[in-house]
């Protein structure tokens, strides 16, 4: 009977059972049916640094997404929040700001954007992050936060937006850093895959004043499609996936698992991993596949070893065109690099069978070993770290008096290097060999020293002390200006510098690579020819003026153009490090190399730097002359052109004679479009400059081309046409500055006036000078400087003077003009 009953009620306690689930799920299905289940975790905790693998679908960004201007982006994905939901207030998030995330137009995330511990947060940072993550998606601020109202330098900037696709190119170009290991190719499938073109119902939202500008700019992205987006993308991927894998431009670094960046479980961002592998050796070329090898104005070097591209069929610089006697051999005797004087090239090359195929295997020595004496070194801060922003390194000091006899500034003695290693009998430099040693490990010393060793000895020095007198650059002596902080010796102190050298220790070698059986000692070779007698400004050696050429302008060339100003070594110039690198690699080694064999093609004679107007181009030429230790001329297209096509030509011609009188020598053109017809900016047409330009490029304008560098520069490469493109055998884009170069520009400009921000504070200035220029950083610090200038008040510079300055001064180029240098580099450049 129990039992029964008992079956009878198991249908109604199922019924009962089922009942109370439909009860209990009913609203669990309803919420989740409108999407709001499950409940979100709310209240908001702190970013969550390691999201639990199960969580709901969120972008887990690492910290090697960068913005446009190189600066990291720690970004770390939030969790997801319900549609609608009110996030955290700015206020109670001190040390982040939290913006949500429009993902595939289903669901939203919060992405967190962790920008370190800066209270309030540094909006240009969030808002140029946008730049960065931003991929055909939706970003925008959430419709309840507390958005404060933005600092003045903010809405200056504002006002700088890029045009849509920008986000595109510079997700692109920030790729381009050495620093990232992550192949380009990678970034379609990985990142489009949280894009989206869907608008949100929070873009209509009335957003404040300071902000609406720029979040017009993440607005607007939602004209372009995820198709779109997609091939941009992947176009630019396989245009720069040669750049990315190659060995030079991307140091190995460690690569990122694929889940690092979507839905990943890794929260917390990695220190950098250091070079895995050492420092590759290679051509600078191998890495380099926009090099056009043998383009341009037929240097030979190009596309071959950088060991080929210092072979010289003749002696470098043998001779000149004045008449008189070289002033090449005054450089055999100390320096030991490329200046050697005619008969010892001439012999040596002559004297010696071609080299064995291994010695062309050796790496570039660095300039001016000696067998015994002091060895020629970069200066010891180029190896330092970089310097942060808040506490920069003491500068190196100087190098102590002793100058060569040459007038060049004795070299920087190196610690006697470990126990030297026998270099192969048949290789000519073994008398070197403890200095072709040094060199070696100079280099693998550059790549072996931390992360960014490749680029370690281009890093920026602080501003040196001024000395007692008030110059930055105590000068040596009284001798004759040679250009570039070089002055030559006075009567006398050759001696000296040969007794530096050569007393006691016989001069075997000149620290030259030398092929052959045996070193010939130094008394072999002739005398030096007598040292230059000093003259104020350009010194017009012994000898005729070359034929042809106005005695007045030389005059004038020589006490007007001659540049004395101080010696600017690579760490003098801010960030630079891959074009400093190929600068080298590709122009100064070569050129102070002697040829190493008969017939080994010349070096290139001509560079073209070109770049936005203030972007240091004429720094890093004043930069070449002081690694040449050559006298440096400096022209300006505009001054040339100014005075008429047939004064103008005069003085070209007079510049192009005064440097070979006085090789080595280099050349600066500044606005050299300025010479050339193709003018866009209405200025009278100076076509006529440009024949006798070509022609003194081609050797013209005075005997022999040896000896001389001519670096022209423009901010308008696009006016210069195929016959003077061609002309200049290397052509590199200098770019702006950085994140970290604009830190150390404004450091350095702010030190002068004897200013100094806090970390913070300079954080948010570099924010606020993005796109702006070496030239427009010291514009703005004056300005700064000139606006805290009260009558019958002194007080020092402050942050607020400088952002007042802001509101005046801007940058000048514009992100088109920005992109048709990239693509002008891209056709005709060398895209180190
Ligand atoms: N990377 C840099 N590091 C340090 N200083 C810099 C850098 N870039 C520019 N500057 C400074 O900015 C100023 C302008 O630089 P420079 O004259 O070399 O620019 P430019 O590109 O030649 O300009 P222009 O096209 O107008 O001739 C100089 O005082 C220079 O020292």
């Amino acid at each position: 009977m129990k039992l029964r009953e008992q079956k009878a009620c198991r249908p109604q306690r199922a019924g009962l059972i089922f009942f109370l689930g439909l009860f209990w799920l009913g609203p669990f299905l309803v919420l989740r049916a409108h999407g709001m289940w499950p409940l979100p975790h709310l209240p908001m905790p702190s970013p969550p640094r390691s999201p639990a693998p199960s969580s709901p679908p969120f972008l887990q960004l690492r910290s090697e997404f960068r913005d446009l201007e190189g600066e990291p982006l720690d970004l770390v994905g939030g969790p997801l929040l319900p549609p609608g939901s009110a996030p955290p207030r700015y206020a109670s998030l001190p040390d982040h700001s939290l913006w949500r995330w429009e993902n595939s137009g289903q669901k939203e995330a919060a992405l967190f954007l962790t920008l370190g511990r800066q209270e309030p947060p540094p909006w240009d940072s969030v808002l140029s992050s946008v730049k960065s993550i931003y991929l055909g998606g939706v970003l925008h601020r959430s419709d309840d936060m507390d958005v404060p109202a933005l600092p003045a330098q903010l809405s200056t900037s504002a006002a700088q937006c890029p045009p849509p696709q920008r986000p595109i190119l510079a997700l692109s170009k920030m790729h381009w850093t050495p620093e990232h290991a992550q192949p380009l190719n990678q970034w379609p499938e990985q990142h489009l895959d949280v894009s989206s073109t869907t608008p949100s119902p929070a873009h209509k939202l009335e957003l404040p004043p300071g902000g609406r500008q720029r979040c017009h700019y993440a607005w607007a992205h939602d004209d372009i499609s995820a198709l779109t987006a997609s091939n941009l993308l992947k176009r630019y991927a396989e245009k720069y996936s040669g750049v990315l894998d190659s060995p030079y431009e991307r140091p190995t670094l460690g690569g990122y698992g694929d889940a690092a960046f979507l839905n990943g479980a890794k929260g917390d961002p990695e220190p950098w991993p250091g070079p895995e592998n050492p420092y590759p050796l290679a051509s600078l070329h191998e890495g380099l596949p926009g090099t056009k090898s043998g383009s341009g104005g037929g240097s030979g070097v190009l596309g071959g070893s950088p060991v080929l591209a210092g072979n010289l069929p003749e002696p470098l610089y043998a001779g000149n065109a004045c008449g008189g006697p070289s002033a090449a051999p005054e450089y055999a005797a100390g320096y030991g690099g490329g200046y050697l004087a005619p008969s010892y090239c001439s012999q040596t090359s002559a004297a010696l069978p071609p080299p064995p195929p291994a010695a062309l295997l050796q790496p570039p020595p660095p300039p001016g070993y000696g067998p015994s004496g002091p060895l020629y070194n970069y200066p010891a801060g180029g190896y330092a770290a970089q310097p942060g922003y808040a506490a920069l390194p003491p500068p190196p000091a100087p190098p102590p008096a002793p100058y060569l006899t040459s007038g060049l500034a004795a070299p920087t003695p190196l610690p006697a290097p470990a126990p030297p290693r026998p270099a192969p009998a048949s290789y000519g430099f073994q008398a070197a060999a403890a200095g072709a040693e040094a060199g070696v490990s100079l280099k693998r010393k550059a790549a072996d020293e931390g992360a960014e060793g490749r680029y370690r000895k281009y890093v920026y020095e602080p501003a040196k002390a001024p000395a007692a007198d008030g110059t930055s650059y105590p000068a040596a002596d009284n001798g004759e200006c040679r250009g570039n902080g070089f002055r030559s010796k006075p009567p006398g102190a050759a001696e000296e510098a040969s007794g530096k050298y050569g007393s006691g220790v016989p001069l075997k070698v000149l620290g030259s690579p030398v092929y052959g059986p045996q070193v010939e000692p130094f008394e072999k070779f002739p005398e030096r020819a007598p040292a230059l007698a000093p003259r104020g400004g350009f010194a017009v050696p012994l000898g005729e003026p070359p034929k042809g050429v106005d005695p007045g302008a030389l005059e004038l060339v020589t006490s007007k153009m001659v540049d004395c100003g101080p010696p600017v070594q690579w760490a003098d110039v801010a960030g630079q490090g891959a074009l400093k690198a190929a600068l080298e690699e590709e122009l100064v080694w070569p050129l102070l190399r002697p040829p190493a064999y008969p017939g080994s093609p010349r070096p290139p004679r001509t560079v073209l730097l070109f770049g936005p107007r203030g972007a240091g181009k004429a720094l890093l030429g004043r930069c070449l002359a002081t690694q040449l230790g050559a006298t440096l001329l400096r022209l300006r297209g505009a001054t040339l052109a100014a005075p008429g096509a047939s004064e103008g030509a005069r003085l070209l011609q007079a510049a192009f004679a005064a440097a070979r009188c006085r090789p080595p020598a280099v050349l600066l053109i500044s606005e050299l479009d300025a010479l050339l017809p193709a003018r866009d900016d209405g200025a009278a047409p100076a076509g006529a400059l440009q024949a006798p330009l070509l022609a003194c490029l081609d050797g013209g304008c005075g005997a022999g081309a040896d000896g001389v560098l001519v670096v022209g520069t423009t901010s308008r490469p696009s006016a210069l046409d195929e016959a003077t493109r061609r002309r200049f055998a290397l052509r590199f884009y200098v770019t702006l500055p950085d994140g970290p170069a604009r830190g150390q520009i404004l450091q350095r400009a702010l030190a002068q006036q004897g200013c100094a921000l806090s970390e913070r504070e300079l954080a948010a200035l570099v924010q606020g000078t993005q796109g702006f220029s070496g030239g427009e950083l010291g514009q703005l610090c004056q300005q700064a400087a000139a606006g805290a200038v009260h009558p019958g008040l002194q007080r020092p510079l402050s942050y607020k003077d400088l952002e007042a300055a802001l509101a005046k001064v801007g940058p000048r180029a514009s992100p088109k003009d920005l992109d048709l240098f990239v693509e002008w580099d891209k056709m005709y450049g060398f895209g180190h």
